[in-house]
């Protein structure tokens, strides 16, 4: 078993004067995979968004690699690939630019082909960006994880628009990156084939469905 990376205890979110969940707790290690299920609205996205540190829990903690996170997500910020809904091209760019640009690499540089090649990218490279299919978009932001290596993938719906075979290429990424001690932690609502998963089911934590846990509205206590 891996080395401890990142974990979560009594994480408590609440958004829109709504608890979206309470007392959420997950533990993820080195090489591991962590998957986010549950229903619309359920949380999985705040959930993706708290550990990428572009939004605070109103309570609990955050550790990285047994350091406490929570008020410096700095500490991990570093080390984290996020890609959420939005696919963030820039359109009047071409593929390769675009790869260059995010990942500030040269434009000649042959990790650029490589993480082009490993998404079906390559015979597209020179294609202006807003020239793309919805499926070949998110291909061209998946192909970020790998033009410059980061120890944590945090995907939002990362096969939303994908094809099965595109969906294939994704499994591989994410199997070659486990296996060079990478993790990743993915939301998502079709099957995305990983080995050996830990599964989180954010409705067990979302008042919205599940009537036995206390709505947060009127909590007095808040850090941030
Ligand atoms: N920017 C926002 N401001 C206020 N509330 C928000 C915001 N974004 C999401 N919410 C609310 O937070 C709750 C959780 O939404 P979230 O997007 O995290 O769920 P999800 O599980 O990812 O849903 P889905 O499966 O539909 O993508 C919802 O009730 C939603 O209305």
């Amino acid at each position: 078993m891996g080395k401890s990376l990142f974990s979560g205890e009594n994480l408590t979110c609440i958004r829109g004067g709504r608890t979206v969940f309470i007392g959420l707790n997950f533990h993820l290690n080195e090489s591991s995979a962590l998957i986010l299920e549950g229903p619309n609205g359920s949380g999985k996205s705040s959930l993706i968004r708290i550990l990428s540190g572009l939004l605070r829990p109103r309570l609990g903690s955050l550790t990285w690699q047994e350091q406490d996170a929570t008020k410096e997500p700095e500490i991990f910020q570093d080390h984290i690939h996020y890609i959420g809904h939005r696919n963030a091209i820039k359109l009047v760019l071409s593929v390769q630019e675009n790869l260059s640009y995010w990942s500030g690499l040269n434009k000649d540089d042959p990790q650029l082909d490589k993480a082009l090649d490993q998404f079906n990218m390559l015979p597209l490279k020179n294609t202006p960006a807003n020239l793309l299919s919805s499926g070949q978009s998110r291909r061209l932001a998946l192909s970020r994880l790998l033009a410059s290596k980061r120890k944590l993938w945090l995907l939002d719906e990362p096969s939303v628009g994908l094809d099965i075979a595109s969906v294939q290429l994704l499994e591989q990424a994410i199997t070659k990156h486990r296996a060079s001690g990478g993790s990743v932690i993915f939301a998502t609502h079709s099957p995305i084939k990983v080995t050996t998963p830990t599964i989180l089911n954010l409705r067990d934590y979302s008042p919205l469905y599940n009537r036995g846990l206390v709505n947060l509205d009127d909590e007095e206590e808040c850090w941030i």
